[in-house]
């Protein structure tokens, strides 16, 4: 489904235009650019075969200031982004990880400061010489920290931070279009929570919103007037992304009955590939894969496996035995 035009332009490509010309470029674009040429180049001719996945992960922020103190988030803590690019390097891609900052990184994850606080697993030794990684916890510690030393030291993971919709947007225009060379082998997987809304630049404050007395000493209402976000997924497939490379798209909605018909809008809309449907309050252990053969399948963790700790669906969706469409898949075993 191409765009409709005017004046030759797809409305699309007029308002990416507008778009990326109206809002200021990232100030790290140039560096970040600079490493992925670096990294998807490396593996052109280190390893030609090799896939390489964008990820993109984390919940783009909406500033209402330019000189940035209060912003409107979306939510994502970066468990899914991060655990699947657990997967995928497990499976053997590359993966470009597409962040937001200071939001779950692959590996670091399993002992980030807030969840799971790496110094509650260390105690010093008997001799009080040195510190160590208590006894009970060294073996995964162990495993975690080998995966992670493999990714890094065979040029695996390429880490990229955004903040902004408008940083994340920019990085993934420009990522994907470095990515053209892979082709087929390259896999778009946008797990990021994306703003839809945002303030243009020409109508943002410069400083810190002031809080005015209004009448009675209380503060005065303040009244946020925001523009949608130009449907970057439509300039992803159809002029970004390398021909022949695979798109996922992920679908958030907390009414249980839109979430079906959303995401089929969606593949319809853009034309990708899969849309992986979640509802923020079962996210972590059912998703439903919507894809362009019509097929609805629901992937489930048993209850049983849905302790707090668990990384989420990812760990088994490669398990899911190849069920009829229509059929829930029930994960079983580990
Ligand atoms: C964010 C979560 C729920 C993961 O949570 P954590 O594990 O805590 O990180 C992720 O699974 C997800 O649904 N990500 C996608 C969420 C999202 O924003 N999806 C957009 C589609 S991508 S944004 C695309 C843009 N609006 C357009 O239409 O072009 C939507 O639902 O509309």
């Amino acid at each position: 489904m191409s765009p409709h035009t005017t004046n030759g332009v797809s409305i699309n490509e007029d308002a990416e235009n507008t778009y990326f010309q109206t809002n200021p470029s990232p100030k790290a674009l140039t560096k970040h650019q600079a490493l992925a040429l670096e990294f998807i180049q490396y593996h052109l001719e280190n390893a030609p075969d090799r896939r390489i996945v964008l990820v993109t992960s984390g919940g783009t922020t909406v500033p209402l200031e330019n000189q940035t103190v209060r912003f409107i988030d979306n939510f994502s803590a970066g468990t899914r982004g991060a655990t699947s690019a657990e997967y995928f390097l497990q499976e053997g891609y590359a993966v470009i990880f597409l962040h937001r900052q200071f939001s779950l990184l692959p590996y670091s994850r399993h002992y980030s400061h807030s969840t799971n606080c790496f110094l509650d697993f260390m105690e010093e030794s008997e001799d009080g010489e040195r510190v160590v990684v208590r006894k009970e916890y060294q073996e995964k510690m162990r495993r975690v920290l080998q995966q992670y030393q493999y990714a890094k030291n065979n040029r695996l993971l390429l880490l990229l931070p955004f903040t902004t919709v408008i940083e994340y947007m920019f990085e993934l225009r420009s990522l994907a279009t470095l990515m053209q060379p892979i082709g087929s082998r390259a896999l778009f997987y946008l797990a990021a929570a994306v703003s839809d809304f945002f303030i243009p630049r020409d109508r943002m404050e410069e400083h810190k919103i002031q809080s005015r007395e209004g009448r009675g000493g209380s503060g005065r209402q303040l009244v946020i007037n925001l523009d949608p976000v130009p449907k970057f997924l439509s300039n992803l497939v159809h002029s970004w992304a390398p021909k022949g490379s695979m798109i996922v798209s992920f679908k958030l909605e907390t009414d249980p009955s839109l979430l079906v018909s959303k995401a089929e809008q969606a593949l319809d809309r853009y034309q990708h590939d899969l849309v992986i449907g979640n509802m923020l309050m079962t996210r972590k252990w059912e998703v439903v894969f919507i894809s362009r053969d019509g097929g609805e399948r629901w992937i489930r963790v048993p209850k049983t496996r849905r302790s707090k700790s668990f990384s989420g669906i990812e760990a088994l969706v490669g398990k899911a035995e190849r069920k009829p469409d229509s059929e829930p898949v029930d994960l079983e075993g580990g």
